[in-house]
Parts: structure tokens; C-alpha cells; sequence
């Protein structure tokens, strides 16, 4: 079995994909036998993939034998050596912490508050930030993963403890809604984020898995919202991200009823990109970021913006706007407009192809 390829014992599937569910006919004659194996064919099509189809993860990577795939090689299946990064005044965070790899180019971020299922006050929305802010400078780093600490939970929301009637407050007397803030960093960081997510995701911890770029689940993941239930909401992009990812109906049924949904329902629905073994977690999501890094930095960036931009409206043309303004800035038309300007003369720009 390529290494690529894992998978969980049937137990784990949901109901649903499990076919022994369906109608089996007395085998009487040949044709009755051929007519039943059609019947069963076309109901497993209909049906949601096996779990081991679920599992089957980038498989032309490890089966292709192609020019590309002789010329890159398999993506290392190897454990990351992480280096300790400490706050700006060489103090370690206290509620998340906050690893680069050495040697390569990748940044995790953890919100460390496990004893609360990871449940966030504001304290831990400015750290991850600051974070954030620093592996978005940081031209070494190329994708960044956003967990929790342990297996059982990635973010439980905000800390309810915490709430009062403007939000939530921990050192300062008025509270404050900052996760929002934080929600629209991810969204226009220009390098990938990713959500590895063990445990509970939910509430607000749901929404934060929603707004990176892309989710994978270890098997015991739980997602929902639990807004209705606990007297909250997010009328922002927790809910106009997830009608996009799971489609209107499903996006009502999450919200008004609050139900939670175990990895691999949350996978059919759109919600998640991989579910993998537990154990398997860190170095699945790893190699998405390993492969990740061997691409084009700048096509990635632009295609992030061009992903977001219809759902962000202007923010969203800014951002990808900025990406052609970036881009331009590196040709010598744009530079020809600089350097005449600088040298007081008229500039030339007859010299430049008025391409089709
Ligand atoms: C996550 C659970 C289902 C896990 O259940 P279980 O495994 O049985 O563990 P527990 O024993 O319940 O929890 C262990 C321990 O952690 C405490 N805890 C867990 N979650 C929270 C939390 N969110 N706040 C405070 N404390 C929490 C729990 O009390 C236990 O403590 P002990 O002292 O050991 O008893 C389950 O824990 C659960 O359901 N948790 C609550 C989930 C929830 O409702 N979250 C809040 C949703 S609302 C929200 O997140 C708003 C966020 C926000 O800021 C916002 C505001 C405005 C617009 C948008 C947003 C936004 O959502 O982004």
C-alpha cells in the first residue's frame, strides 16, 4: 500500500456509508445475481465515499510515474524540528505558542489554554496576532499552521467565563470581540494557513477553522457551532464563509440547531480537506505544507487573494489589487515610470508591448 494511502477501521464510518445497509436478493439465477451487482454499483455511487476513499490521500503524488513527479520526488514524510519563538521582548507567549521549523519554511501557532478545550479570551486573540503579524513579516516562512495544544480540543470558542455585556474581558475593564480581528488577519495573510484540528472545534473555535485556508482533521475532530445554544453568534464571516463551504441549508442547519458533526461528516460537507488518523496529524498536515513550499510563493499569494476576493468585496479587490501593484512594481515599465520621474525627463513607455 503507498505510504500516501491511510486507512480507518470501517467502525469510524458514518451510517450512512456503510453498504451493508443495503437489501440483498436470493441469488436464483445469473441474471438476477448481475442485476443485483448493478443495483449495488449504482447505490455505492450514490452513497458518500467509503472510509477508506475518505482517507485516500494525494494519491498521484505517491502513484504517478510521470516526468513531474520523477523530476520533484516524494514529499519528506519527516518529523519537523521546532524552534521556540519567543514575543517581541523575548518573553514566551503565555496563552499560545508560537514554533518555526528549522530549516524550513513553516510557522505553528497553538493555542496553548487546554484545560479550557482551548477556548480563547482576549489575551490569547492579541498574542496570536502579534504571532501571526511576525510570521507574515517573516520572508523565511512560507505557510503557517494554526492548532490547539493536546488531542482534545482546537479551539472551544470564547472563554464563556469571560463574557460579559460588550463582549469578553480579562485584564481591562470593557471586553472586547477581537477574534474578529483576527479572523481578517488569516484572511488577508497572503501566504497559506492551515487548521490542523484534533478535538473539538467549535463556536467560536469552528469559525476560526473555517477562515484559514485549508483544515485537516484528525479522526476524533468534532466541529459545530454552539452560538444558538449559548446566546451568541457570528453574523459575520462565520456565517457567510460556511453557507459558502457547506452550501446554504446545511449552513441554517449548523446554526439553528447546533448540532456537532464528527470529522468525517464535516469532510462530505465541505468543511474539512483531509481527515486522517490521529496520530498521523502533525506529519499529514506537514506534508501539505511541504508541498505547499515547493510552489511559486507568488502564484500561492495571488491565488489566495483572487480565492477571497469576491466574498471580501472591496477588501478582497484590495487585496488582490495589491498583489498586481506588487507585481508590477518588478518590471522595467514600472520601473521606467519611477526613473523618468526621479531624472526630471518625460518617460518612455512607447517601448513597451500594448499586449493583446
Ligand atoms: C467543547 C466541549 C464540547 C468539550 O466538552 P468536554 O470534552 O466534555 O469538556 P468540558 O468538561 O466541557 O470542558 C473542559 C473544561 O473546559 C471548560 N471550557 C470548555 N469550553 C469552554 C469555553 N468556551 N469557555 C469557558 N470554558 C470552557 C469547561 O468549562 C471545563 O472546565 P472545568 O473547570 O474543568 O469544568 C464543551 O466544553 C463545550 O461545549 N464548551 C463550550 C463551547 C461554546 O459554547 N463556546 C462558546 C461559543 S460562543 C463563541 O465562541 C463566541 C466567540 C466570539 O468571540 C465571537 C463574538 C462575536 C462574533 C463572532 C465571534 C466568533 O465566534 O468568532
Amino acid at each position: 500500500m503507498p505510504s500516501s494511502i491511510l486507512t480507518v477501521p470501517p467502525a469510524k464510518a458514518p451510517a450512512s456509508a456503510q453498504l451493508s445497509r443495503v437489501p440483498v436478493m436470493p441469488d436464483t439465477s445469473g441474471k438476477e445475481l448481475k442485476t443485483v451487482e448493478r443495483r449495488m454499483a449504482k447505490l455505492t455511487g450514490h452513497l458518500s465515499p467509503s472510509p477508506s476513499c475518505t482517507l485516500q490521500i494525494t494519491p498521484s503524488i505517491a502513484s504517478a510515474d510521470d516526468s513531474y513527479h520523477r523530476i520533484h520526488g516524494e514529499v519528506p514524510m519527516k518529523k519537523a524540528s521546532w524552534r521556540v519563538v519567543r514575543d517581541e521582548t523575548g518573553k514566551e507567549f503565555t496563552d499560545i505558542s508560537y514554533e518555526k521549523s528549522v530549516g524550513e519554511g513553516i510557522a505553528k501557532i497553538t493555542i496553548n489554554r487546554p484545560e479550557r478545550r482551548n477556548a480563547f479570551r482576549p489575551h490569547t486573540i492579541k498574542e496570536l496576532i502579534r504571532a501571526f503579524n511576525d510570521a507574515r513579516d517573516d520572508s523565511s516562512v512560507g505557510v503557517i499552521i494554526l492548532t490547539g495544544k493536546g488531542t482534545k480540543g482546537f479551539c472551544s470558542g470564547g472563554d464563556q467565563a469571560l463574557r460579559s455585556s460588550d463582549g469578553y474581558a480579562d485584564f481591562e475593564s470593557f471586553g472586547r470581540l477581537n477574534v474578529l480581528d483576527l479572523q481578517v488577519q488569516i484572511r488577508r495573510l497572503p501566504k497559506p494557513v492551515i487548521a490542523m484540528v484534533a478535538g473539538y472545534a467549535v463556536g467560536g473555535g469552528h469559525v476560526l477553522h473555517m477562515v484559514c485556508d485549508l483544515t485537516i482533521a484528525a479522526d476524533n475532530a468534532v466541529f459545530g457551532q454552539t452560538g444558538a445554544k449559548v446566546g451568541s453568534f457570528d453574523a459575520g464571516y462565520g456565517s457567510s464563509i460556511m453557507s459558502r463551504l457547506v452550501g446554504p441549508k446545511k449552513a441554517r442547519e449548523m446554526w439553528f440547531l447546533s448540532r456537532f458533526y464528527n470529522a468525517y461528516e464535516a469532510e462530505k460537507m465541505g468543511l474539512v480537506n483531509v481527515v486522517v488518523p490521529l496520530d498521523k496529524l502533525e506529519m499529514e498536515t506537514l506534508k501539505w505544507c511541504r508541498e505547499i513550499l515547493r510552489n511559486s510563493p507568488t502564484a500561492i499569494r495571488v491565488l489566495k487573494s483572487a480565492l477571497n476576493a469576491v466574498d471580501d468585496g472591496h477588501a478582497g479587490l484590495q487585496e488582490l489589487g495589491g498583489n498586481a501593484t506588487l507585481i508590477f512594481y518588478g518590471t522595467e515599465e514600472a520601473n521606467e515610470g519611477k526613473k523618468a520621474y526621479m531624472e526630471r525627463r518625460r518617460p518612455d513607455f512607447a517601448k513597451f508591448p500594448r499586449r493583446p
